[in-house]
């Protein structure tokens, strides 16, 4: 099967006044429909940086991208018109972030958050497009969610937060979803509840998942296949059980020790 996103020798520069940081030297992946990659490394390392460049969100300037591709059905994101990545931001290709409360609108209750989503997606009148919103908040497995709607998001817990925050990026039903540390923030069960969702929801949409993540335990649980990034390099890729369990780099090694989890899986 051919790749539906695939990034080749992909070089990410933030050039500061200090001088220049390259975030990703090189850095190439592909992921299929239905399929979850994992993108792992130590922090810096380059992992949000390539997976905002996807999307092109690096601010630029400082970001340049100074070379490579960054391909979704073979066309080439890095080069198209503004007015088509907005097109293809929430269409095709949908993110979703560690902290919801930074990208929630503090304001506005999450139920009118999401049917404003929904709007830009699909003619709809407001009744319908509210209608819509409570259907992907429970979709995303929100419990009594037109009650939910009908509030501001420091009326709901982390683990809910997040789930509105998936349920804005799967309005559009993208083909890929990019996910950046999407659990970091939550506690331990809430994390796998969320895992949970996102797995259930690959599997109903079959759509590609990267997974970007310091935290192994989380590859372990979710993951088809893992690339590991060190200063912006692909350092070892392959298959999550081979590279778990024959990782050919000491740097592989190290993060893998550094994940108590993963002993006693
Ligand atoms: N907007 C920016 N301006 C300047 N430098 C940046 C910017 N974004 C990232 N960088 C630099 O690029 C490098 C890679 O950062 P990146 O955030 O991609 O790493 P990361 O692996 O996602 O780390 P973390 O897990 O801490 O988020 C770092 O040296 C970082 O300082």
């Amino acid at each position: 099967m051919s790749p539906l996103l695939e990034i080749t020798d992909l070089r990410i520069e933030f050039r500061l006044a200090t001088g220049t940081v390259t975030a990703a030297d090189g850095v190439s992946l592909a992921v299929s429909a239905g399929e979850t990659l994992a993108v792992v490394g130590e922090s810096g390392s380059g992992k949000t940086a390539t997976a905002l460049s996807v999307l092109r969100l690096n601010p630029e300037p400082p970001c340049v991208y100074a070379g490579g591709e960054v391909l979704l059905d073979g066309r080439d994101l890095l080069r198209v018109s503004e007015k088509d990545l907005r097109r293809i931001r929430g269409n095709d290709v949908a993110m979703v972030f560690q902290d919801p409360m930074t990208s929630l609108n503090p304001l506005k209750r999450v139920g009118a958050q999401v049917a404003e989503v929904v709007r830009k997606h699909q003619s709809a009148s407001r009744a319908a497009a509210r209608e819509a919103a409570v259907a992907a908040l429970r979709e995303a497995g929100i419990p009594d969610p037109q009650r939910r709607a009908g509030q501001y998001p420091h009326q709901l817990s982390g683990g809910l937060r997040q789930r509105v925050m998936i349920a804005m990026a799967l309005v559009g039903r993208p083909r890929v979803l990019i996910a950046d540390e999407p659990t970091t923030a939550l506690d331990v069960t809430v994390q796998a509840r969320i895992l949970e969702l996102l797995v259930d929801l690959q599997r109903r949409h079959g759509m590609a998942i990267v997974l970007i993540t310091h935290d192994l335990g989380v590859v372990a649980e979710v993951a088809d296949r893992v690339v590991v990034l060190r200063s912006g390099q692909v350092v070892e890729s392959g298959d999550v059980v081979s590279v778990f369990e024959r990782p050919r780099e000491d740097y592989t090694r190290d993060l893998l020790r550094a994940t108590p989890k993963l002993e006693r899986a």
